[in-house]
């Protein structure tokens, strides 16, 4: 720590060196090098060099907003003429308002210092669009000088003419003529800029940017003149009735967002002033996707693709949307997240889940059609909201072993609910209670689980059971003791057979007839299985890291093959002396088992399912050759 004798006194800063002498410190201001911040702004601020048309909009009615607060009834307009250059020179814009214009000290003050604004620490501050005072730099992107012709509406103050330039430089000049109050904006297109410039393209920009500001906006090009404005949906007239409200939403919506939505209804929120209408999309999202959302603020476009205005779960919906007080960034292309937009964002889900509520209560063919596409995002928010979730918990539909059907039609089938809670477990269950005639739902999708354990805590009549496997094998038909016998021979060789692959085998008899076998493995076996198979594709060391694991696992790590005694198939199995046949043919029959299962095949496994086909072909081509030869004889 050292002290720098200065001019100033001494200071106390921690600075690592020594210092004896004598400084002479002279006070200095920072330059801005504006080229740079330019820069800046169009390579990291904001998305598009397009946003100049929205910043001299958003002046524009910001001046005539200003006016107005002195004049109440000022007529506000703003004139933008396009024109293509002269002789191949560069194209002009001209944007014209008749707000409240700036007098010289006030150009001085705002337009020539950068960072300050008229808007700021102002009583009418929430009326403007514009606070931070940067907005003017990005015409920098487009144009290499900025020409402003003002006259305040302070008549005292004479007309004023402002050139800036990207250089960092800029003239003044008093204007020794009449004007009425207001202010034009000139600009020259830069060569690399000279596409925004063009008609269209202007156009475009103008419309997409301005097109529902309450203030009038009209373009000139050539002999060519448009008012740009369109009334917002969040705007329309009150004399339309409900339906007539609905098909224009939906006319904007295919017009201006370019989809057929499914429906659309209103929203708003008084945090953050927020109104407009919401959309359903008529195609299916999934849950990462987010939905770019439409938001205008004060009418003035902020961005299309806003994506934290809806709670998550609301992915299903698309909105269009005008907000009064939600803060802006700097960029102006999203909103600050404060509290305001959060209680914005949960009052908007509010009003989502209101409009399916009044759908289950009064439309209900409206809710089917919309749950058909969207019952994923519907099923996360009925996890979260127990009174939404007794409301559609009936309705939302599920993938069962009877087929895809709701809930309440499960119930209907049978006031207990089953499920089973994985896929794979699911899978190995599924025909087998179809065929026993029990609806058990496959509780593996996302929510599923939660959805179904849900169900008695919010109606404590409800029953709700989760299905293991091992549980239906259980109440199989047992044999007859006559049956046993004569399955003994075939239930000893299966088991010896299949004990390579650690399944044990067992004679049962169960619906339905057709399926010979019935493959079912616990988690325990699952997961050493999948151990075994993977030391068989594995290097020599994970192999025994993996066969050290395998050594602890137990003997409830046996999955179990249950051969069915109504197969005709297996009937005939038991009935047959020749060993080496039944041998393979309960080779096939796991291996059948498995593949319909969905249980990937191991490498000794797929082993077994080539050499045992090539068997099987041998016998019967044995046996064939056999009964030729008896036929000759
Ligand atoms: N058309 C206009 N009429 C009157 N004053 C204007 C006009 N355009 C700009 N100004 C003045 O210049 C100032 C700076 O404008 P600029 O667009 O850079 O920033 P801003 O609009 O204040 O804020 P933001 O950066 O958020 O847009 C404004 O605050 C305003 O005082």
């Amino acid at each position: 720590m050292c002290s720098i004798n200065c001019n100033q006194g001494n200071c106390d800063y921690p600075i690592r060196f020594f210092c004896d002498r004598k400084i002479e410190v002279a006070e200095n201001k920072f330059q801005v090098n504006l080229r740079g911040m330019i820069a800046l702004l169009s390579d990291h601020l904001y998305s598009t060099p397009q946003v100049f048309v929205r910043e001299l909009l958003q002046n524009a009615h910001d001046a005539i907003t200003a006016r107005q607060t002195h004049e109440r009834n000022h007529q506000g307009e703003v004139r933008i003429e396009i024109a293509s250059g002269q002789k191949g020179g560069p194209a002009t814009l001209t944007i014209q308002d008749n707000g409240i214009g700036l007098s010289e000290s006030e150009v001085r003050e705002f337009l020539a210092t950068i960072g300050n604004s008229s808007k700021q620490g102002v009583l009418e501050a929430e009326d403007y669009l514009g606070q931070f005072g940067i907005g003017l730099l990005s015409a920098f992107v487009v144009s290499d000088e900025i020409a402003v012709v003002t006259k305040s509406v302070n008549e005292n103050a004479p007309a004023v003419e402002w050139r800036g330039r990207a250089d960092g430089s800029y003239t003044l000049r008093t204007l020794d003529i009449e004007l009425e109050p207001g202010t034009q904006v000139f600009l020259r297109s830069r060569e690399d800029a000279s596409e925004l410039f063009s008609p269209e393209n202007f156009l475009a920009a103008a419309r997409r940017f301005g097109a529902h500001l309450p203030t009038p906006i009209i373009v000139t090009s050539g002999s060519s003149q448009e008012l740009i404005n369109e009334e917002p949906p969040w705007g329309l007239p009150s004399s339309l009735n409900a339906q007539e409200q609905r098909e224009r939403w939906l006319q904007y919506g295919r017009e201006t967002l370019g989809t057929d939505f499914l429906d659309v209804f209103p929203i708003s929120s008084e945090a953050g002033g927020v109104e407009g209408v919401a959309y359903l999309s008529p195609r299916a999202a999934s849950a990462p996707a987010k939905q770019a959302h439409r938001v205008y603020l004060k009418g003035m476009l902020v961005s299309e693709s806003i994506d934290e205005l809806l709670p998550s779960w609301a992915f299903f919906v698309r909105c269009v949307v005008n907000t009064t007080s939600l803060k802006p960034t700097a960029s102006r292309e999203s909103f600050l997240e404060n509290q305001q937009l959060s209680e914005a964002r949960e009052t908007l889900g509010e009003c989502i889940r209101g409009y399916l509520l009044q759908l289950a209560k009064y439309e209900r063919a409206k809710l089917d059609a919309i749950l058909a596409i969207h019952h994923l995002p519907i099923k996360a928010l009925a996890v979260d909201d127990d009174d939404f979730y007794r409301i559609v918990i009936g309705w939302l539909p599920f993938e069962t072993s009877l087929g895809r059907m709701t809930l309440n039609e499960c119930l209907r089938t049978d006031p207990l609910i089953r499920f089973s809670p994985t896929y794979d477990q699911f899978r190995q269950i599924s025909s087998v209670a179809a065929a026993q005639g029990f609806c058990v739902i496959n509780a593996g999708f996302t929510y599923d689980s939660e959805l179904l354990e849900k169900l008695p805590v919010a109606f404590p009549e409800r029953r709700c059971e989760q299905v293991d496997i091992e549980q239906l094998v259980d109440a199989f038909e047992p044999l007859s003791l006559e049956e046993r016998d004569g399955t003994h021979d075939l239930a000893r060789l299966a088991d010896l057979v299949l004990q390579p692959y650690r399944c044990s085998a067992q004679v049962q008899k169960f619906s339905p007839t057709e399926l010979p076998t019935l493959y079912t493995a616990n988690d325990a076996s699952t997961f050493l299985r999948s151990i075994e198979q993977t030391q068989e594709e594995t290097n020599q060391l994970w192999s025994s890291i993996l066969g050290n694991v395998a050594e602890n696992a137990t003997a409830s790590a046996y999955a179990q093959l249950t051969l069915n005694y109504n197969n005709p198939l297996i009937k005939r199995l038991a009935e047959i002396s020749d060993k080496n046949l039944v041998g393979r043919a309960v080779e096939m029959l796991y291996i059948q088992s498995l593949l319909l299962g969905h249980f990937p095949l191991g490498p000794k496994e797929s082993s077994l399912l080539g050499q045992g086909v090539l068997g099987l072909i041998e016998y019967a081509l044995k046996g064939s050759q056999e009964s030729e030869g008896r036929e000759h004889e």
